[in-house]
């Protein structure tokens, strides 16, 4: 049996419940397919998941999942349903990770005494080296000592709090949530965690590589940002930040201009580096001891990637990416949302498509369209254009626009440089009565501003029916 529009095979039936019996220091790893659940209750001891503590007797239901249970002093778990894969490992590089935590504490209460910032982390690894993981578990145990660090997600390829496709950052002083991993971002709906604030800036291109000029451009945006929230929010000055850098910017030299770019801009004082011995020698040779735009040198800390890192191959991602579509629109199995579904007029929407660098260059050689009068105001800027304006057709349909919080007609810097308001989705587009079917998180009218067009996430044709 299939959900409707949903491509997912239903839940299958539950095996028995089994009860496994974790030592101390190890931990229980396991993979749920999308569309089959799996329950784990903790029985005795102590457990947690990437640095969040699991509640005794609490029943937590995973779907597509790959995450591992660990504990400290030892634990009974019960499981009810079937992995995909699951077994228990003792060799597990969490005593590192944890060492990491208490000298990020040690600097912190340094940093608090002299009223500076906390630690500014920012990790580097190939693809699926363990990078979100390893933060998510420092984030966890730094809220847990009464810290609230700033998380920053420069990965577009996975969604924070948001979307693919955008960037994203957010204070998390409270408890993550075990089955959901970030949780969950302010909805139309109540939520049985604590809703984090994240600011969203919209990238909409797969990789750095895309369009590096715009990636470095919303960098310096998002760490003014952070620094924005530094200044008015001491909690988070006093436990600084961690930022999750994308796979692709550490492996190969080509692009650690833009890993440079992002230490810079976010004056990176501490490296880890995750998972790969030439990576973490290249970045010694480029940082350790150099001084950032502050006065402090950088730490480069090399670290051991977990065994039970997985590799997760692309229809995995794609389904991810699916899912965190779907749950941004209509919620999830603890939230239901309700998104509404509205048709508008061509003339009713101001859309910008993200120009492909190659674009960029055709159009300032000799008789490119550079003077394109159709074009709205470049507020006196003279440089390559960031973004075409453009009326909407069919291959926009299926797609995601962001919304940003300028006007329709302003300059393609504040466009770009622009926190998002959301993000809505392109249900159908009639060419020929000129009207769009738009899905928006929330009632009322598509608010009349700039709306932004990328590459990512890939069209997704299912989610509306
Ligand atoms: N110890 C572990 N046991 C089981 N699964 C794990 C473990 N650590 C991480 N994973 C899983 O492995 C996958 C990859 O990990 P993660 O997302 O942290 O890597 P990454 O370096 O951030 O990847 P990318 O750069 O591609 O986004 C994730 O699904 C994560 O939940």
């Amino acid at each position: 049996m299939a959900l409707p529009g949903l491509n997912l095979s239903a839940a299958t039936e539950i095996a028995a419940p089994v009860v496994h019996e974790i030592q101390k220091d190890s931990e229980w790893r396991f993979e749920v397919a999308f569309g089959s659940n799996v329950e784990v209750k903790l029985l005795s001891g102590t457990a947690e998941i990437f640095g969040t503590e699991l509640a005794p007797n609490q029943t937590y239901t995973f779907s597509g999942a790959k995450a591992a249970i660990y504990t400290w002093h030892g634990c009974r778990i019960q499981v009810s349903g079937t992995c995909q894969v699951e077994y228990t490992a003792e060799e597990t590089p969490m005593v590192s990770y944890a060492n990491v935590h208490f000298a990020l504490e040690k600097l912190r209460r340094q940093a608090a005494i002299d009223g500076r910032e906390g630690p500014r982390v920012m990790v580097v690894g190939p693809d699926n080296a363990g990078k979100t993981s390893l933060i998510r578990t420092l984030t966890g145990y730094a809220a847990k000592t009464g810290g609230q660090p700033l998380v920053v997600n420069m990965d577009s390829r996975e969604g924070m709090l948001g979307i693919p496709g955008s960037l994203t950052a957010a204070a998390f002083g409270t408890l993550m949530d075990v089955e959901e991993g970030w949780g969950s971002s302010p909805t139309s709906g109540p939520s049985p965690m604590p809703v984090k604030m994240p600011v969203v800036y919209f990238f909409g291109l797969p990789s750095p590589e895309s369009n590096s000029a715009m990636y470095k451009s919303v960098t310096t945006r998002m760490a003014l940002a952070v620094t924005e929230r530094f200044s008015r929010d001491v909690a988070s000055k006093e436990t600084g930040c961690f930022i999750d850098t994308p796979g692709i910017l550490s492996q190969g030299k080509n692009n650690y201009d833009i890993l440079h770019h992002i230490a810079t801009e976010f004056s990176v004082n501490v490296l880890l580096v995750l998972g790969s011995e030439r990576l973490h020698s290249d970045m010694l040779r480029r940082f350790d001891g150099h001084r950032a735009s502050t006065d402090e040198p950088i730490s480069v800390i090399k670290l051991l990637k977990s065994g039970g890192v997985v590799d997760r191959d692309e229809a995995y991602m794609r389904h991810m990416r699916q899912t965190q579509i779907r749950e941004y629109f209509f919620g999830d199995n603890k939230s239901t949302l309700s998104p509404h579904t509205q048709q508008v007029d061509f003339s009713q929407v101001t859309i910008y498509k993200i120009v492909e660098p190659s674009t960029i260059l055709t159009s300032l050689l000799p008789g490119g369209d550079e003077d394109n009068d159709t074009e709205p105001s470049r507020g006196g800027f003279h440089g390559p254009p960031i973004f075409e304006k453009v009326e909407p057709s069919l291959s926009m349909q299926y797609s995601i626009l962001a919304v940003t919080h300028v006007a329709p007609n302003s300059p393609h810097e504040d466009i770009r440089d622009s926190s998002l308001m959301g993000f809505v989705y392109v249900a159908e587009v009639d060419e020929q009565r000129k009207k769009l079917r738009i899905l928006a998180p929330v009632s009322g009218r598509i608010p009349n501003k700039a709306l932004v067009w990328g590459t990512w996430p890939e069209g997704f044709a299912d989610l509306v029916g």
